[in-house]
């Protein structure tokens, strides 16, 4: 399937990195916008529902399941998460660029339906490092970042199937790293279709 806009799949192990990272991307970047994913996990902190996620009891997210309203769902960590059709579709059909964090499960579902999505893997830069940020976040007990630390195991043997890797180390590098690629996607996506930015003029690609 055709649409105009750009779709960016952002995933990471638990606590690498990628909220941080997104919302300073959106901060940055007017054209994108973020999906929000429905979640059968408990809001933490000061999360609110409709804005990190839409909070839903199992027995909803399951009737969301059987009327086929999610182009993805995956269970992580113990709990579900899904993508609804409406979260996207209607923001790319009209030509916004859309940005969705989510498992790597979702993600390799995400590109078999559009194979045009951009997948991206954030990689901490050491597993203590990684442990070290779970912890300083605070949000999580010790028994759910121990499980989030095995699990990073195995997600993070998930990344050379995506598009892009980026390491973060230093948070502004690995922003920019992201800013670069999702950039690059756009004037990629503006050659392919033909659109004629002025800066192609001088190239002689109108
Ligand atoms: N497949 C899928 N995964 C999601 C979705 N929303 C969030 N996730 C992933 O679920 C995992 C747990 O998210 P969360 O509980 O917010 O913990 P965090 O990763 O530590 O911030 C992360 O890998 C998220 O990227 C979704 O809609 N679909
Ligand atoms: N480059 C970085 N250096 C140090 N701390 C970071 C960096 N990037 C994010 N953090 C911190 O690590 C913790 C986990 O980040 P978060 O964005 O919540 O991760 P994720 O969404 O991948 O679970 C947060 O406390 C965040 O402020």
């Amino acid at each position: 399937m055709d649409y105009p806009g750009n779709l960016f799949v952002v995933a990471a192990p638990s606590g690498a990195g990628k909220s941080s990272l997104v919302k300073a991307l959106l901060e940055l970047d007017s054209h994108l916008v973020v999906s929000v994913s429905h979640t059968t996990r408990k809001p933490r902190g000061q999360e609110q529902h409709g804005r990190e996620y839409l909070f839903v009891d199992p027995a909803t997210f399951q009737s969301m399941i059987d009327a086929e309203d999610f182009v993805e769902w995956a269970e992580v960590h113990g709990n579900r998460y899904g993508t609804s059709r409406a979260a996207i579709m209607e923001r790319v059909a009209v030509g916004q660029d859309v940005v969705l964090e989510i498992d790597y499960q979702g993600a390799l579902q995400i590109k078999k339906l559009y194979p045009n999505a951009i997948l991206i893997f954030i990689l901490p830069p050491s597993w203590e490092e990684l442990a070290q940020r779970l912890a300083r976040r605070g949000e999580d007990a010790d028994d759910v970042i121990a499980q989030r630390l095995v699990n990073a195991r195995t997600e993070v043997d998930q990344a050379r199937h995506f598009d892009f890797v980026i390491i973060n180390a230093l948070f502004e590098t690995a922003l920019f790293d992201l800013k670069a690629i999702v950039h690059a996607q756009r004037l990629k996506y503006a050659v392919q279709k033909k659109a004629k930015p002025s800066v192609f003029a001088a190239l002689g690609l109108n």
